[in-house]
């Protein structure tokens, strides 16, 4: 049996690199997502803005265009009632010049005129604007005219577009109705206010390509509309998205996004209705456009982060490989230590053993004995030292022979062996057939009883010794106790054991003996 062998160093447990790598693949997942719910975010909230903003353009544009609207309808509508006054009570009706100049002067000095005239009860041409009055002109055809004829009232009429007779182009009729004393139907009183003139104010609007501002009837009939299309003029739109939100919310202004049934562009819709007309103005911007430069931005944001997680998931990648290697070769470096650690501790114990019986060897007897020796002499405590000799050991070679004497070598160190049996105790082969049993903190009885257990037990073996008068292997033993004082040295412990060995010789062999003559036991 080997000596006690020191225990191998544990090294520290590596941490667990499944749980680092995974730990450091989540946190990385985390980071790129967060950018990612970052960016969504906020471009989110970009696009937001930049409805918003658009949609209040949109309600600014069309409280404009709707005082635009009024204050352009109600300056002719102004002129119409003084005109009412004037042909009702016959204040110019009797003086034509004057009357004509009168009317003439009125549209040269207001821009947005195209002509102003007055018709009979049957539509014939009266009084006008106009340099010259066609011969034979009758506007008794005229949805206006006819309007005033069967209705009794007088309030203005705004009509849906027309073509002037007199110049061609076409005009918003702005109409009243004119009646005798009687309340009966006299004629009509209208102005034309020029397409135009709405036409190009709202083109004075940034409203983008697809944009679209319209001006129509309550009844929705369009009057005019940006991008201006002749066709579209009187067109019905009461079934487009704009009436059908005033429909549903029934308020003079509204704000929607919708598509548009004409061309099927969205657009963000505002419609604002005229307080003292029967109109209704609005005013879209094509969401597309609205968002078009949100949309650039958003994608520059968008690539800037995928190109920052692209960066990132490849110095994580990196990052999260080197931790693998890392960890591999300290794996590695661990194995190789261990083994290193194994391989010293294996030599250390060759260095330390015999190699035919596994028991300490010399070098390392005489090691714990100084040491041993040093303790005792500061503890003042016993040190006890039993020398143990196999009896005719030379015949006995010389009988059964050198590999049978090997053997007998390692049944005896076996049985010296079990004299080892405290933990300090060490059992040695001390050369040749000799075995040495330190004992620290054991008096001489104690010892004595250890080198006779060990005697006994080698008996007991019965191992064959022809050579022997006892016919079986024997010990002889010496022991000694001391406690040890400054300046003696552990040589003479040996000596004393040594002393009681050869004692035990002398007296006939296969006995225990103490140094002294006087303390032996057989
Ligand atoms: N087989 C074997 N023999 C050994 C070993 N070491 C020493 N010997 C032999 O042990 C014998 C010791 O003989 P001696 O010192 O004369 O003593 P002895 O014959 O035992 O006689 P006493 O000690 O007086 O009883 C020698 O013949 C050595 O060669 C060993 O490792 N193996």
């Amino acid at each position: 049996m080997p000596p006690r062998r020191l225990p191998a160093r544990e090294a520290p447990p590596l941490p667990r690199l499944r749980s680092v790598t995974g730990l450091a693949m989540v946190f990385l997942a985390l980071v790129c997502l967060s950018l990612l719910a970052v960016q969504g975010w906020s471009s989110y909230s970009a696009r937001q803005n930049y409805l918003d903003e658009a949609n209040r353009s949109t309600v600014n544009m069309a409280r404009a265009l709707a005082d635009h609207a009024e204050a352009s309808i109600n300056l002719v509508d102004t002129m119409l009632l003084g005109m009412v006054e004037r042909v009702q009570n016959h204040a110019l009706v009797n003086d034509p010049q004057r009357l004509h100049t009168l009317l003439m002067n009125t549209v040269s000095r207001t821009p947005s005129l195209q002509g102003l005239f007055i018709y009979g009860a049957d539509g014939r041409w009266l009084f006008n604007s106009l340099p010259a009055t066609p011969p034979h002109a009758n506007n008794a055809d005229r949805a206006y005219f006819e309007y005033h004829r069967t209705h009794v009232d007088n309030k203005t009429h705004v009509g849906i577009p027309v073509r002037s007779r007199s110049s061609g182009v076409w005009v918003v009729p702005v109409s009243r109705r004119l009646e005798l004393p009687d309340g009966s139907f006299a004629g009509v009183v209208l102005a034309t206010i020029k397409v135009e003139y709405f036409k190009t104010y709202y083109e004075s609007f940034a409203i983008g390509e697809r944009g679209t501002i319209f001006l129509a009837s309550d009844n929705g009939r369009f009057l005019v509309r940006r991008p201006f299309k002749e066709q579209d003029i009187g067109a019905d739109l009461s079934r487009g998205p704009v009436f059908r939100l005033w429909r549903e919310t029934g308020a003079p202004t509204g704000s929607a996004t919708m598509r548009a049934n004409i061309d099927q562009v969205e657009r963000l819709y505002t419609y604002r209705r005229l307080p003292n007309y029967p109109l209704v103005i609005a005013v879209a911007l094509a969401k597309d456009e609205v968002l078009a430069r949100w949309r650039t931005s958003a994608m520059a944001a968008l690539a800037g982060t995928l190109c920052l997680i692209v960066l990132l998931l490849f110095l994580g990648v990196r990052m999260i490989g080197q931790l693998i290697e890392r960890d591999r070769l300290q794996r590695q470096l661990r194995a190789a230590t261990t083994a290193l650690e194994a391989t010293n501790a294996s030599l250390q114990l060759l260095a330390m053993s015999d190699g035919l019986t596994g028991l300490a060897n010399r070098r390392h007897f005489d090691d714990r004995l100084q040491a041993e020796f040093k303790r005792a002499v500061r503890d003042q405590s016993p040190l006890a030292l039993v020398i143990l000799d196999v009896d005719y050991f030379k015949r006995y070679n010389d009988r059964h022979g050198h590999v049978a004497g090997d053997a007998c070598l390692r049944a005896v160190a076996a049985a010296v062996l079990s004299g080892q049996q405290r933990p300090g105790d060490i059992a040695a082969r001390f050369g040749g057939e000799e075995f040495t049993i330190l004992l620290p903190g054991t008096d001489l009885a104690g010892a004595m009883l250890v080198a006779e257990k060990v005697r006994a037990a080698i008996a007991a073996q019965a191992m064959a010794h022809d050579a022997s008068p006892f016919r079986v292997v024997s010990v002889s033993a010496g022991v000694h106790a001391c406690i040890p004082q400054r300046g003696e040295y552990p040589r003479t412990l040996v000596e004393a054991a040594d002393r009681g060995l050869y004692q035990a010789k002398a007296e006939g062999r296969n006995r225990v003996c103490a140094a002294e003559p006087s303390q032996h036991a057989a």
